[in-house]
């Protein structure tokens, strides 16, 4: 699947928000109206309250994996947060240079005229356009090739924000269903470097710059803590877009979820099902964070920007239930191993089990800054810079420490698939590397991603191609028995169906359904 651009641990996950609004939080919580059609009793969750968690789902019966839980199309969607500039119909990358094709009335960049999403409710509304068109100084004439990103990323950011307030007039009862949302905007409040950010890059920009001065800043300020809190990445074939879902945004977090999901290229509906089977009143859970991050990151991740410390049964394992993802090989006595003392405090000691070596989070968080950016800045096409990235840290990173495995995803993904390594031309050790860091990647997204999930298919489907030619080649020369060559065949088999289970319940049109009709068809060729 070659095309990604950023390592394994950047991508994937789920973003989510909050309202503050109590008097709707004190009413009895009922579906969303675009939330599954099922009368209330037949739906195969409910909604219940606690201390901890605030609303979140919990199931009303015993669920089988892969049930289908929620469908449903957002309420609101809109570019996510970052430098690089999407199609305001679509969110597929565009550029900034002058012969970008840019909407006529409001100047912001699109992909071309007939884009899909143009006059939809999904993107490019008339409404917005004439808003941006009246402001254009402000906005899209921004956009220019000169703009920096940082410029570009506030540019971008307000364009969610801006169609929540819109729909405040132009569909009340929507515009509601967002407001009931979780915001936290009280502790917010209490982040001054938080607050003062959207003081000044929203607040202040749309009421100024914009001249939006009737926007009333409290209301400003609750949308954008909404977004932060509730928000879902979503994005297939290249489009990249952050979406607000009626019901689904209701789900509590855990770090090893029982839910997993995806979203309709064309409608960006979200599906979310069972992975694994649910106890009856078992909470429902996603995660917000990155699954292949280590627990520092996801911890402080998910408390900066949904405002709550994570204390599930992964958080609280200083080993990560065994996947020991977070550990380090120690610098002083180089055989121990360093893992969180009490992983439960974000500012503790990390310890070896060896020697009395301690290091203090802060310092681990600045290696593991440093070590990540030396990641980022390789591409994930290179192959000798990634082996080379896996050789410079093998003494400093245990083997399934996250950095490493995001490496090596890269790796399962291009070894086999670029030009220069493709399966017929690469070596028996090349292709016995893809087998192994398969092997790996497999092992630890068994413990922390288990069931029908995405990564689980996409992984199985990348080992069974080494698995069988290496098999073929060992039948060849000779150096394998017909019994062993059977039972790699049968292992092949196996990792064939349970990708081609897992990615046909992806949606039609999206790379991954593609892959599972294509491990379909590998089965059919081989009579199964
Ligand atoms: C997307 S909202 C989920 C719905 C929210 N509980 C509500 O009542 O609107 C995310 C918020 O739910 C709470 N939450 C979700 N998972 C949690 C967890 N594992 N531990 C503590 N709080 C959690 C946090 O307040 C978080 O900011």
């Amino acid at each position: 699947m070659p095309g990604r651009k950023k390592h394994h641990h950047r991508n994937g996950g789920h973003r989510t928000t909050t309202t503050n609004n109590n008097h709707q939080k004190d009413q009895k919580p009922r579906p969303a109206k675009e939330a599954s059609p099922l009368p209330e009793q037949a739906l195969p969750y409910r909604i219940e309250k606690s201390e901890i968690y605030g609303r979140y789902l919990v199931a009303s019966r015993q669920l089988e994996p892969g049930e289908l839980l929620i469908t449903e199309e957002p309420l609101a969607i809109g570019p996510c947060v970052s430098g690089d500039p999407v199609c305001l119909g679509c969110y597929r990358p565009v550029t900034l240079a002058s012969d970008q094709y840019r909407c006529p009335a409001c100047a912001w960049p699109l992909c071309g005229p007939s884009c899909s999403g143009l006059n939809h409710r999904h993107g490019h509304t008339a409404d917005e356009c004439q808003l941006y068109g009246e402001r254009k100084a402000a906005a899209g004439e921004l956009l220019t090739d000169r703009a920096g990103p940082a410029e570009v990323r506030d540019l971008y950011e307000l364009v969610m924000i801006v169609r929540i307030l819109l729909l405040r007039q132009h569909d009340p009862e929507q515009f509601q269903l967002i407001a009931r949302m979780e915001s936290h905007t009280e502790e917010r409040r209490k982040n001054a470097v938080l607050w003062q950010h959207y003081e000044e890059k929203v607040v202040q920009r749309l009421r100024q710059d914009w001249q939006l001065e009737d926007l009333p800043a409290e209301q400003v300020h609750e949308v954008c803590g909404i977004l932060d809190v509730n928000c879902f990445e979503i994005g297939q074939n290249g489009s990249k877009a952050r979406t607000l879902y009626p019901s689904a945004f209701l789900l509590a977090h855990d770090c090893r979820p029982n839910t997993a999901h995806t979203d309709d290229p064309r409608s960006y509906a979200i599906l979310l099902r069972t992975s694994r089977r649910v106890r009856e009143r078992e909470a429902l859970t996603l995660s917000y964070a990155y699954t292949l991050q280590g627990t520092l990151k996801r911890r402080s991740f998910m408390h900066e920007g949904k405002l709550f410390w994570c204390r599930c049964e992964r958080c609280a394992d200083p080993r990560e239930l065994g996947s020991d993802c977070s550990a380090l090989v120690c610098s002083a006595c180089r055989e121990g191993t360093v893992r969180a003392l009490e992983p439960l405090e974000q500012a503790g000691d990390w310890a070896c089990d060896r020697c009395p070596h301690r290091m203090g989070s802060e310092d681990l968080e600045r290696l593991l800054d440093r070590i990540n950016n030396d990641l980022e800045s390789i591409d994930v096409h290179d192959i000798p810079g990634l082996e080379k990235f896996l050789l410079r840290y093998r003494n400093v990173l245990r083997p399934n420490h996250y950095l490493l495995l995001s490496a090596k995803y890269s790796l399962c993904q291009i070894y086999g698939r670029i030009e220069g390594y493709l399966l017929p031309e690469m070596s028996p050790e090349d292709i016995t590397r893809k087998e192994s860091y398969c092997r790996e990647f497999l092992e630890i997204v068994d413990i922390l991603d288990p069931g029908l999930t995405r990564l689980r298919g996409l992984i199985m489907y990348e080992l069974h191609a080494p698995v069988m030619v290496l098999a073929q080649m060992g039948m060849q020369r000779g150096q394998i028995s017909r019994q062993e060559f059977q039972r790699r065949l049968k292992e092949v088999v196996k990792l064939l169906q349970t990708s081609r289970d897992i990615l046909c319940l992806e949606p039609e049109g999206s790379t991954e359904h593609a892959m599972g009709m294509a491990a379909a068809d590998a089965l059919i060729k081989m009579g199964c």
